[in-house]
């Protein structure tokens, strides 16, 4: 995008302020639905052709969640947008108050190419809510989802109101050295970190939606086969490309067999002997990532590292079986960086404080499993960790949840989206403030000895 096409485009939206009120707003979210749900057979087959992903968790992992943003959004969004009044503290006596939800402006949306399709076009759920204009940079490596999604969004909305620029790193350079009001960024730490430092540039406010490490912790009092229900699906769902991924799981040494023997299990229930035949398992998105994934797996083998599960792999088809990995240790490329792939380290502990200290000296992950039944040992867990969320017995599934804030602390992410959340990321939300009889003026210069008396009466009452 020229700096030309951005400053039309910001025009716009500068117009379009006052304009783009309710029904607008509601009317903009009710024609991306309706969009959505007449390409749905074309977003499947994106997808497909970007992941191997199957056609159901297409659905529910990148057509549902949009779709209930939007329906949640048009639910609450009238109530969002409400002028709210703030109640006059003590020593503002007199005056009246109130907050006043307004557009950023112009903003940018990066998303990555894990979930293409939901997580770029959830965030713009949220900046059409707020009222502003929006660039989408969808991931150049999901090239068909990039394109399905500039015609879905051409079909939907007016290309003064949405643009969506198609392109890789030097594109997105570009565009982040415009000056957007606001950037949503999903992506890696790394990325995260360029992106806040463009964004320093022209001071614009930033959300971060960032990755990591995900641990889970087998508590001593944990079930284990729901443990290793949920672990199965949470890793191995879009072939473990998920930020929120279960990375690695830390299991009670005495049940270290049985949770093995109980995930070995689930994964054949969800895959079948061969995972390559099932039509449930997605692939690596590129053959690059593959072979970061395969040189890990090959590296943590050849330290010792002992195969639990899986370990077939054919590049041709970017096919990774769900593994699972026992004896692996801190100096690994698995134990170091974010997995991001079907490979899971399970290991064993004999100390729980210990992980906990391991955990907390490590960068604040994007998300946390405990599995656990004693309420104690949970509450425990709570205040002895820091995490973008913590998922009691269950995982991925805060994702979905739209009445909690989504997203990281520190190197997994700043800010939020979902609900409100997202509205708010994308509003400033204005105080303002008038005078009605407040006594100010009897506190004004010249500072005489009966106004130095009031000044130190006011602090008696409000100091
Ligand atoms: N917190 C979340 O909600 C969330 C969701 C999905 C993925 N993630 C994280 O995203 C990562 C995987 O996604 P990815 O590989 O697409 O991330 P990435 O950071 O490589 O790329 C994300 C986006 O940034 C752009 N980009 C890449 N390099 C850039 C650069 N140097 N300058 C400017 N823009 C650049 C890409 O074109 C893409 O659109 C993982 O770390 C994962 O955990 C986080």
């Amino acid at each position: 995008m020229s700096g030309a096409a951005f400053t039309r485009l910001a025009a716009g939206n500068a117009t379009r302020r006052t304009g783009f009120g309710y029904a607008e707003r509601r009317a903009a979210l009710i024609a991306l639905a309706t969009a959505i749900r007449a390409h749905e057979a074309e977003i499947m087959a994106a997808l497909a052709t970007d992941l191997g992903k199957p056609e159901t968790e297409t659905r529910l992992t990148e057509i549902v969640p949009v779709l209930a943003e939007i329906r949640h959004t048009l639910a609450h969004l009238r109530r969002w947008m409400k002028v709210r009044r703030a109640l006059p503290t003590l020593a503002m006596l007199g005056t009246r108050a109130r907050l006043r939800p307004e557009p950023k402006g112009t903003v940018l949306v990066i998303a990555p190419w894990n979930y293409p399709f939901s997580l770029a076009l959830g965030p713009l759920v949220s900046a059409l809510a707020a009222g502003n204009g929006a660039v989408v940079k969808p991931s150049e490596l999901a090239p068909a989802t990039s394109a399905l999604i500039v015609r879905l969004v051409a079909a939907a909305l007016p290309e003064d109101l949405v643009a969506v620029i198609e392109g890789g790193v030097e594109t997105s350079t570009e565009l982040l050295a415009l000056p957007f009001d606001h950037i949503f960024f999903t992506g890696s730490p790394a990325v995260g970190r360029v992106v806040m430092a463009a964004a320093a540039k022209t001071l614009a406010s930033v959300t971060l939606e960032l990755g990591g490490k995900s641990p889970v912790i087998v508590g001593p009092g944990a079930d284990l086969k729901r443990a290793a229900r949920m672990v199965a699906w949470g890793k191995f769902a879009n072939a473990g490309q998920t930020c929120i991924a279960p990375d690695h799981v830390f299991v009670p040494r005495a049940q270290e067999a049985e949770f093995l023997t109980a995930l070995r299990a689930e994964i054949a229930r969800m895959y079948g002997t061969d995972p390559r035949a099932s039509n449930s398992f997605a692939r690596i998105v590129n053959t690059r990532h593959f072979a970061r994934l395969k040189a890990m797996l090959d590296e943590a083998r050849a330290g010792g590292a002992e195969l639990a599960a899986g370990g077939e792999a054919d590049a041709a088809a970017r096919y990774l079986a769900p593994t699972v990995l026992t004896r692996t240790d801190p100096t690994m490329a698995v134990s170091r960086e974010e997995i991001f792939g079907p490979v899971l380290p399970v290991i064993a502990y004999d100390d729980l404080d210990a992980v906990l200290g391991q955990i907390e000296a490590g960068e604040k992950p994007l998300a946390l499993y405990l599995f656990e039944r004693d309420r104690a040992v949970i509450e425990h867990i709570s205040a002895a960790t820091t995490s973008g969320a913590l998922g009691v017995n269950i995982t991925l599934a805060h994702y979905l949840h739209l009445n909690l804030p989504f997203g990281g602390i520190g190197n997994s992410g700043l800010g939020a989206a979902h609900g409100i959340w997202g509205f708010r990321a994308f509003s400033h939300e204005k105080p303002v403030l008038e005078d009605r009889f407040s006594s100010l003026g009897l506190l004004m210069p010249p500072y005489t000895g009966a106004k130095a008396r009031l000044a130190k009466l006011v602090q008696r009452l409000v100091g």
